[in-house]
């Protein structure tokens, strides 16, 4: 297909017009999906979960698997305010992501050889909940990578500002607990920002379709679920003395050392594999001409910055004391979500690089957690 006004790749074989298209940019991403029945079962079970965790967060008992303590009339649940509010938010966010770009980077290779160029300043019921658009465009505007890191991400910590907020005016002050929470998570936010390109190389914008995962993933499931625990301080202030505070500061901090050293090396790597910051590093040769590193962070275990992000995820419950389940929804579906991403990773891994991924799996033989997992 002529490659037409608008094209957002860069020079490759194959046609596209950067509209969302059969094309190289309309890849589809069903290609080697294996068929799960879950997705039916998840597409009610995630919103019902998502306002069941709200409800409870709120309640007095807070007991995490008990019926939720009561349901809210329809007034509670429909404003046309909020959803006003919603639409401007997006909007908003929407805008900024069309500002001109101080930096335009190139995507991983497209079947075609092509790549597509991003701004740097997301059977038909699993279809529709995994997506099968691998990179839902119109024109320049990426509709996955527009919602993976700006609406929700940034959403989140602005509802733990605004929960930290309620809490000063409820109780004269945020508490130590409070303050916590929402600096580590500024902290990921901030981070994800800054290494916005990182994004390009995960597995949502390069193997994942934009569907109902992705969609209620970034705009609804982040914001309102990732801020859990800033919505149970609200409602159950915690004590917390420096000490404790200063073990949980540092597991935090230990756990985003491991993170961003993890994805900043493979990120470096993959990059520019003669960078002299991971130039000395041992690698696997594979047969697509791409390496493996076997040494440094990714010779530890298969997915050290997995290992990073779960530890972060203790820390972020910690602060809420061990009174209630609640605060720990988060770890506990973390941990779930990691563990499928791994052997979804682990699969197209195999099916990329083979006999290479064999021997890397006999050196490394641990997935996320050295000598337990
Ligand atoms: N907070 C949240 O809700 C979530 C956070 N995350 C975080 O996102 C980050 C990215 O995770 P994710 O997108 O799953 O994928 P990864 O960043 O882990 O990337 C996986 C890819 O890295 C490459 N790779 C794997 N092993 C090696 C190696 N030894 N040497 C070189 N390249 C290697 C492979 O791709 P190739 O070889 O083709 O380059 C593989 O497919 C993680 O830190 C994770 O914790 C993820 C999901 C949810
Ligand atoms: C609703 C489902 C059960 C689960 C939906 C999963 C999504 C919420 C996550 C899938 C991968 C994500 C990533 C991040 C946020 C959560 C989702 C969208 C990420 C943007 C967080 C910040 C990190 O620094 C990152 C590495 C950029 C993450 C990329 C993957």
């Amino acid at each position: 297909m002529p490659r037409g006004p608008g094209d957002d790749r860069a020079p490759g074989r194959g046609g596209g017009d950067g509209l969302v298209s059969e094309g190289s940019c309309g890849a589809d991403a069903r290609r080697d999906r294996p068929r799960s029945p879950g997705a039916a079962a998840l597409m009610l079970l995630l919103p019902a979960t998502m306002f069941h965790l709200l409800l409870v967060a709120r309640s007095g008992p807070a007991r995490l698997l008990g019926p939720p303590p009561y349901l809210p009339g329809p007034e509670a649940l429909w404003s046309p305010q909020m959803l006003l509010l919603w639409f401007t938010w997006l909007g908003l966010q929407a805008a900024l992501y069309l500002l001109p770009a101080r930096k335009v980077a190139e995507g991983q290779e497209l079947k075609d050889k092509s790549r597509l160029r991003y701004p740097i300043n997301g059977n038909p019921i699993y279809d529709f909940f995994l997506g099968r658009e691998l990179n839902p465009r119109i024109w320049s505007f990426d509709f996955k990578y527009f919602c993976e890191l700006r609406p929700g991400l940034i959403g989140w910590v602005l509802i733990n500002l605004a929960l930290l907020m309620q809490e000063a005016e409820l109780r004269g002050s945020p508490s130590l607990a409070m303050w916590l929470v929402n600096g580590f998570q500024l902290l990921y936010v901030g981070d994800a920002l800054w290494h916005e390109e990182a994004v390009l190389t995960t597995m949502d914008i390069t193997h994942d379709g934009f569907g109902f995962m992705l969609a209620f993933g970034d705009l609804a499931w982040v914001p309102f679920t990732y801020s859990l625990q800033a919505q149970f301080l609200l409602h159950h202030p915690q004590p917390l003395g420096l000490p404790m505070a200063s073990v949980i500061c540092l597991i935090n901090a230990v756990g985003y050392y491991i993170f961003r050293g993890a994805n900043s090396q493979k990120n470096t790597f993959r990059k520019n594999p003669s960078d002299p910051r991971v130039a000395g590093l041992e690698t696997i040769p594979t047969a697509t001409g791409r390496q493996l590193l076997v040494s440094g962070w990714w010779g530890v275990v298969r997915h050290p910055n997995y290992l990073g992000d779960l530890i972060m995820a203790l820390a972020w419950s910690l602060p809420c004391g061990v009174s209630h389940l609640l605060p720990y929804f988060y770890l506990l579906y973390f941990t779930s979500l990691l563990v499928h991403r791994e052997a979804r990773d682990e699969q197209q891994c195999l099916r990329k690089y083979g006999l290479a991924w064999h021997e890397y799996c006999r050196r490394v033989p641990y997935r996320i957690l050295p000598y337990v997992y």
